[in-house]
C-alpha cells in the first residue's frame, strides 16, 4: 500500500521549444524533474497572462491545479481539475484533469468521489482520441483502483498501457504501475526482475520520483523479509534522489524503512532516531501506514531498552495509528463497494424502467390487441346478431307468407277452399253457441268455360280478380270469403237472415252482370249464379249448410243463371 500512495503523482518529461504553447508544454514536462524551474516557469506565464489565448489560459489554469496538488492545497486543486473537466471544451485536458482529480481525491481520502470518477473515467476512456491523455488516465486508473484494494484491476489497467506506450513514453510508468499493483497482491518477491528493469526504464526517462518508488518498494519488501541490510544498501543508495526530489511519500517512507531496518539489526539508536524524524515529517495530526510503523520502531525500541512509560504512549500510538490505518483501508473498500452498488442500482433501475418500459408497450400492444379484438368480437357478434335477425325476420316472413299461401288462394287472395272451411266450422260453431241467424251463399261464374276459350286464360284469371274485387265491395267486415275451386266462390254472412243473405247474393250477382271487364280493350261480360242457405232452415252444421247451398245454386244454375236461388222452410227453393 504504500507503494500505492507513492504514486499518487505521477509525472512525464520532454523539451524546449520557443512559443507560449511549447512553452507550457515545456513547464508541463520537468514540473517532477525539476520541480524549482517549473515553479518559476509558472510564476512567468502568470506574469503575461492577459497575452494568452483562452486554449492556452485552460492550459495555464491545468498546470495551476497540477501545482496546488503538488504543493497539498488539494480544494484549490480540485476546483480547477473539475473546472477544466466541466468548462474548457477540451477532451484532452479534461482526461488528464479528470487523472489527477482522481488522486486528489484519493490524497483527501473522499474516497467514494475518487471511485465514482474512475466510473466515468472508465466511460471517458473510449473517448479519448489523444494517446497521451488516455496513458495517463489509464495510469491514473491503475492507481485509484490499487488504491481501492483492486490490485488485479489495477493491473489491468497497467498491462493496457503496456500494450500501448506512445511516442516520447517508455515503459517506465507501465511497470512502476504494474509492480504496484503486484506489491498489494502480496505476491511479488524482491527480486523479481521488473525491479531492474522498471528502475532502469524510469532512470532512462528521467524519472527519478518513479525510479526511487520502485527502489523503496524493493527495500519495503526486502525489510518485510528481514533482510535489514539488503534494505538499507538500496535506501543509501537513493536517499539522495528522493532527498531531492522533495516528495513527501517517498521521503517518509525511506525514513521509516530505515528505522525498521535498525530496528531489525538491533541499532535501536539508530531506528528511535529515525522513527522519530519520521513522525516529525508531519506537520499535521494524521494517520497512515508510516506513521503506524514509526511508532512502532518506537515501542519496540522503548520496551527492548526497558522504558515502560514511553513505550505505553508509543504503543497507544502506534494502536492508534493502526486503527486508524484499518479503517481508512476498510473506508476505501467501503466507498469503493458503495459506488459499485450505486452503479448496480442505477443500471438495475435502468433495465427495470427498460423492462417496464417494455411491459408498458407490451401491455398497450395488448390493449390494443384486445380492443381490436374486442371490436372484432362485438362486429362478429352484431353480424351474427344480424344475420340471426334477419333470418328470423326471413324464417318469419316466410312463415307468414307460407301461411298466407296455406290459408289464402293465389290468383285472388281471399281464403282457399280448405282455410275457408276451417274458418267455416269456427264461426258456425260460434254462431250455433249464440243461436245467431247465418246464411250461407254458394257462386258460381256462368259459362266461365267460355270466357277462356274465347279470350285465353289469362283473361279469364284477370276475370276472377275482377269478380272477387266486385263482391268484396258487398261485404262486411266480419263476412268471410273464399274460393272454393275454379270458378266457384263462397261467402258465410254471419248475423244475416235468409232475406239478408239473399239480398247480399243479389246484390252481388247484379252488381257482376252490370260490370262487364275491360282488359287489353277487350270487354268481357260476366254474370253469376248464387244459392244461399240460411241457418235457420239448415241448422248449423257446416256439410248440412253446404249442401243446401249447393243445391240452391244447382236450381240458380238450372233455372236460367245469373239469379240467386235460396233454401227454404221446408227444403224448398226460391229465386
Ligand atoms: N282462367 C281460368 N279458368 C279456370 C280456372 N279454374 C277453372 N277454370 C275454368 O273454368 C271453366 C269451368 O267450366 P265449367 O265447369 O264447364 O262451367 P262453366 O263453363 O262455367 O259453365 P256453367 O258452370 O255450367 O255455367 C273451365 O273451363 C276451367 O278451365 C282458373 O283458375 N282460371
Amino acid at each position: 500500500m504504500a507503494f500505492a500512495c507513492l504514486l499518487l503523482m505521477a509525472g512525464r518529461t520532454s523539451s524546449t521549444i520557443e512559443s507560449v504553447d511549447a512553452y507550457l508544454t515545456r513547464a508541463e514536462d520537468v514540473r517532477l524533474t525539476d520541480h524549482t524551474r517549473f515553479a518559476a516557469m509558472l510564476a512567468q506565464i502568470h506574469a503575461e497572462k492577459s497575452s494568452l489565448t483562452v486554449a492556452q489560459q485552460w492550459r495555464l489554469r491545468y498546470l495551476d491545479a497540477w501545482e496546488d496538488q503538488f504543493t497539498g492545497q488539494y480544494a484549490k486543486a480540485e476546483a480547477g481539475y473539475r473546472d477544466i473537466i466541466d468548462r474548457s471544451g477540451d477532451s484532452t485536458l479534461a482526461a488528464k484533469s479528470t487523472g489527477l482529480l482522481l488522486s486528489t481525491l484519493a490524497a483527501t481520502r473522499r474516497y467514494e468521489d475518487a471511485f465514482h470518477l474512475a466510473k466515468r473515467a472508465v466511460v471517458l476512456l473510449g473517448e479519448v482520441r489523444d494517446p497521451m491523455a488516455r496513458y495517463s488516465l489509464l495510469a491514473n486508473l491503475s492507481q485509484t483502483l490499487n488504491f481501492a484494494g483492486h490490485p488485479e484491476i489495477a493491473l489491468r489497467y497497467a498491462r493496457m498501457m503496456a500494450d500501448d506506450v506512445p511516442p516520447g513514453e517508455t515503459t517506465c510508468r507501465p511497470i512502476t504501475l504494474s509492480l504496484a499493483a503486484r506489491y498489494s497482491t502480496h505476491t511479488l518477491k524482491p527480486t523479481d526482475p521488473d525491479f531492474s528493469r522498471g528502475i532502469e526504464a524510469c532512470t532512462t526517462a528521467g524519472q527519478p520520483v518513479l525510479a526511487n518508488a520502485i527502489w523503496l518498494t524493493q527495500s519495503e519488501l526486502l525489510v518485510e523479509a528481514h533482510e535489514p541490510q539488503k534494505a538499507l544498501a538500496i535506501l543509501d543508495q537513493v536517499a539522495a534522489s528522493v532527498r531531492e526530489t522533495h516528495y513527501f511519500p517517498a521521503n517518509v517512507s525511506m525514513t521509516v524503512q530505515r528505522a525498521t531496518a535498525y530496528q531489525q539489526l538491533g541499532r535501536d539508536d539508530d531506528a528511535r532516531q529515525a522513527a522519530l524524524a519520521a513522525v516529525g515529517m508531519y506537520e499535521h495530526a494524521d494517520t497512515d501506514e508510516y506513521q503506524r510503523d514509526a511508532y512502532k520502531v518506537l515501542y519496540e525500541v522503548e520496551k527492548r531498552a526497558g522504558n515502560m512509560a514511553p513505550a505505553l504512549s508509543y504503543y497507544q500510538k502506534y494502536a492508534e495509528q493502526e486503527r486508524g490505518y484499518l479503517n481508512d483501508v476498510s473506508a476505501r473498500a467501503l466507498a469503493y463497494e458503495a459506488v459499485e452498488q450505486r452503479t448496480l442500482v442505477q443500471k438495475l433501475e435502468a433495465e427495470k424502467l427498460s423492462r417496464q418500459n417494455d411491459l408498458l408497450e407490451l401491455e398497450q400492444a395488448i390493449t390494443l390487441k384486445a380492443v381490436e379484438t374486442s371490436r372484432l368480437y362485438i362486429a362478429l357478434l352484431a353480424a351474427v346478431l344480424g344475420s340471426v335477425v334477419f333470418w328470423l325476420f326471413r324464417v318469419k316472413r316466410s312463415q307468414l307468407r307460407f301461411r298466407e299461401l296455406s290459408h289464402h288462394d293465389g290468383l285472388t287472395g281471399i281464403y282457399n277452399h280448405q282455410h275457408f272451411m276451417d274458418e267455416l266450422e269456427a264461426v258456425l260453431n260460434d254462431m250455433s253457441h249464440r243461436q245467431a241467424p247465418v246464411c250461407l251463399v254458394m257462386l258460381d261464374l256462368d259459362h266461365f268455360k267460355a270466357v277462356n276459350d274465347t279470350y285465353g286464360h289469362s283473361i279469364g284469371d284477370a276475370v276472377l280478380r275482377h269478380v272477387v274485387g266486385l263482391c268484396q265491395q258487398h261485404l262486411r267486415p266480419e263476412d268471410v270469403f273464399g274460393r272454393l275451386g275454379g270458378e266457384e266462390f263462397g261467402v258465410l254472412l254471419p248475423g244475416c237472415d235468409l232475406a239478408q243473405g239473399t239480398a247480399i247474393a243479389d246484390a252481388m250477382r247484379a252488381s257482376l252482370a252490370a260490370s262487364p271487364v275491360q282488359i287489353d280493350g277487350k270487354v268481357v261480360s260476366c254474370s253469376t249464379s248464387a244459392g244461399v242457405a240460411f241457418s235457420g232452415t239448415s241448422g248449423y252444421d257446416l256439410k248440412q249448410l253446404r249442401r243446401d247451398a249447393d243445391t240452391a245454386l244447382y236450381g240458380a244454375k238450372r233455372s236460367g243463371r245469373n239469379r240467386v236461388v235460396a233454401v227454404t222452410t221446408g227444403g224448398s227453393l226460391k229465386a
